[in-house]
């Protein structure tokens, strides 16, 4: 499949190249990112949630932490550094110290995953409730066209962000996600609580499983807000689709009577992310669990990743529906928040289907 772009694409002096899916178009994104590969820079391309506009930009350089215009990356242990690919040439570039990614070997063995489970459930009975987020990795061996799968996956989650980076200290990654983690314009921002899986279109009431696990989510998002000094409020919960599944879902919006200061979104974001959908609470005992319990590096999957222009103005989303590629082979990762009324097999189940949405737009060459 061929992607054809608008020939008035173009370069901005301080930002991105962006791409209008115009079918007269002359350049292909496959081009841009093949080349960026080919030369080893960093990369990054996103699509916006119901947007037709795709922006893309390439850098020699990525610096540590938030703050300067360009593509934020943050994995999903807090304590890692965030990255940004910037807009402008960089004129410094991060060390690699702290990064330690390593590709998984092999896909999580089914008796892992309810190992894995049985291990959630006996540190949640301490506490009589919580959730804590199991996930598995699925590897598989294919050269990924990567430019023809972001246009793929662009195509069938319209509402999805859709995005890809690369850097040579996260590897590349690509995915479609449905999950908001923190967008501002002006003194004010917003959020979403996104958890509680079931088939999309499902008819009737959820059950009390997932209710109980999006509002953990949900208190979660609205008492660290609210812990910074923000007027908050939330939506009535309802319905959001994603590809196969549907979640609940509410939307949060803050506002502050002080300016946004990026030191303070820098530490809001440090205190919310990983959220509850893809970590758990309470969060130290669910981090530990995870890191005691999953034989594989969740790298940038849980974390987040998108624009930042100021800290006014930027939108970042939760990296997840997404895999990380290789020359050869690809890496899907997928999990599911677990409580103590999950069921193994239904846990199984839900991962199968929220992996669909990346497995069925990969493009192999
Ligand atoms: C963890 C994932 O998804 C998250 C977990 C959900 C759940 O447990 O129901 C739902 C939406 C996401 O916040 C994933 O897709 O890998």
């Amino acid at each position: 499949m061929s992607i054809r772009f608008d020939k008035d694409a173009r370069r901005a002096t301080n930002g991105p190249m962006i791409f209008f899916s115009d079918p007269s178009a002359m350049v292909s994104l496959s081009e841009e990112i093949r080349g960026a590969i080919e030369s080893q820079l960093a990369f990054y391309a996103y699509r916006m949630p119901g947007d037709l506009m795709i922006s893309f930009g390439s850098s020699e350089h990525v610096v540590e932490g938030i703050g300067e215009r360009g593509f934020v990356i943050a994995p999903f242990l807090p304590d890692m550094p965030i990255l940004t690919i910037p807009y402008r040439p960089a004129k410094r570039n991060i060390k690699a110290d702290g990064f330690q990614y390593r590709f998984p070997s092999t896909s999580t063995p089914r008796e892992e995953h309810a190992a894995e489970i049985d291990a959630i459930k006996s540190a949640l009975s301490t506490y009589g409730t919580g959730k804590i987020v199991a996930s598995r990795v699925i590897v598989n061996n294919g050269r990924i066209d990567v430019g023809s799968t972001f246009a793929e996956l662009s195509r069938r989650h319209p509402n999805a962000f859709v995005f890809c980076f690369s850097t040579p200290l996260t590897g590349c990654w690509i995915g479609a996600s449905p999950e908001l983690l923190l967008e501002a314009s002006g003194n004010g921002v917003k959020t979403m609580a996104l958890a509680g899986t079931r088939a999309a279109g499902e008819s009737g009431e959820w059950d009390c499983k997932n209710l109980e696990e999006q509002q953990m989510v949900t208190d979660f998002i609205s008492e660290t807000l609210s812990g910074n000094g923000l007027d908050i409020s939330i939506s009535p919960l309802y319905t959001r689709n994603a590809g196969k599944v549907e979640h609940l879902c509410t939307d949060i919006s803050a506002s502050s009577h002080e300016p946004m200061t990026t030191d303070r979104i820098q530490s809001i974001l440090h205190q919310l992310s990983p959220t509850p959908a893809l970590c758990g609470t309470p969060r130290d005992v669910a981090l530990d669990t995870i890191r005691q319990t999953e034989r594989f590096d969740r790298g940038c999957y849980g974390g987040f990743c998108g624009p930042f222009r100021s800290p006014a103005d930027f939108s970042l989303f939760v990296t997840l529906r997404c895999c990380c590629i290789e020359m050869e082979r690809f890496c899907i990762y997928v999990g599911g928040g677990i409580t103590l009324r999950s069921n193994t097999e239904a846990e199984w189940q839900e991962t199968e289907a929220k992996a669909s949405t990346i497995r069925d737009a990969l493009i192999i060459e």
